[in-house]
């Protein structure tokens, strides 16, 4: 297993950073690797993230003296999203088949959580996301099959796209973790345009599904001073409470995003007139 540490930035710190710099604090470039489990902790609100991609065997998140407790989800919660081949989800003993696009929100207190692949020529690709968490709430399975997207944007604005709410209050309890899929209409290429910023909360982005030459230039940074990584397909980054989170690919391609703070009400975001944008 592999757990990288990514610390916190104010916007100050980023104003004149190179390429390079940008890259190395703010990118996360290998996110599924077979037969490991590949994370991230960034000290925004703790978040931990990445890809578990299991083979020929079961693979589980293995943290405890890293976190200071007996097991890794004694004090969190933890939102997965399956984005790879079919496989299960294995909890506490009870297993669950995954096909892509199915995902799980697994409450604080779960012991003993594992991931299987069906097949080890089309391995699962489990993304999670994992926030510190103070009561425990039930284990949902979120199936793609139960959820109906919001549709938005307009194909005129190259800004179609359907967003799947997996980890909101109309799908399951959680503390302080939201997580979602978004998926551009072919023709399309923006998301989140006008875009936003939310204070109150910090998020993350896994962009997938692309082609190898496909690529989404992603911005960041304060509204009148944004900077952009260019990012391929399967690679992921970390949006501060006090930057832009928006992108545009080369051509349509999906994303998760998952975000954690003082409140899980997906609506609390502060829209940036375009007037504003530098
Ligand atoms: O396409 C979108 O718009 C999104 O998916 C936006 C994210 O959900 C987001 O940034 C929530 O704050
Ligand atoms: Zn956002």
């Amino acid at each position: 297993m592999k757990m990288e540490t990514r610390y916190a930035h104010s916007p100050e710190d980023i104003r004149h950073y190179s390429t390079e710099k940008l890259r190395e604090e703010f990118l996360i470039e290998e996110i599924f690797t077979p037969g490991k489990v590949c994370l991230t902790y960034t000290h925004n609100d703790r978040m931990i993230f990445g890809g578990v991609t299991p083979t020929d065997k079961a693979l589980s998140i293995k943290l405890s003296t890293e976190l200071g407790v007996d097991y890794f989800l004694e004090r969190r919660e933890l939102g997965v999203i399956n984005i790879g081949g079919p496989g299960s989800i294995i909890i506490d003993g009870q297993e669950d088949k995954m096909v892509k696009q199915d995902g799980y929100y697994i409450g604080k207190e779960t012991k003993n959580v594992e991931f299987t692949s069906d097949d080890v020529n089309n391995p699962a690709k489990f993304y999670c996301v994992s926030v510190p968490a103070h009561k425990k709430y039930p284990n949902v399975k979120i199936a793609i099959a139960d959820i109906t997207p919001m549709e938005t944007g307009e194909q005129k604005t190259l800004n179609e796209r359907k967003i799947h709410q997996y980890i909101h209050p109309n799908v399951c309890e959680s503390c302080q973790l939201q997580m979602g899929y978004t998926v551009l209409a072919e023709g399309s290429s923006w998301n989140t345009m006008p875009c936003h910023t939310h204070e109150r909360r910090m998020e993350t982005y896994l962009y997938f599904d692309m082609d190898p030459d496909t690529r989404v230039f992603h911005f960041l940074g304060t509204p009148d001073e944004t900077k952009h990584l260019v990012m391929g397909n399967e690679q992921a980054t970390i949006s501060p409470s006090w930057s832009i989170h928006t992108g545009v690919g080369t051509s349509n391609y999906t994303f998760i995003w998952a975000m954690c703070g003082e409140n899980i009400t997906y609506t609390d975001m502060d829209m940036v007139p375009m007037s504003e944008l530098k």
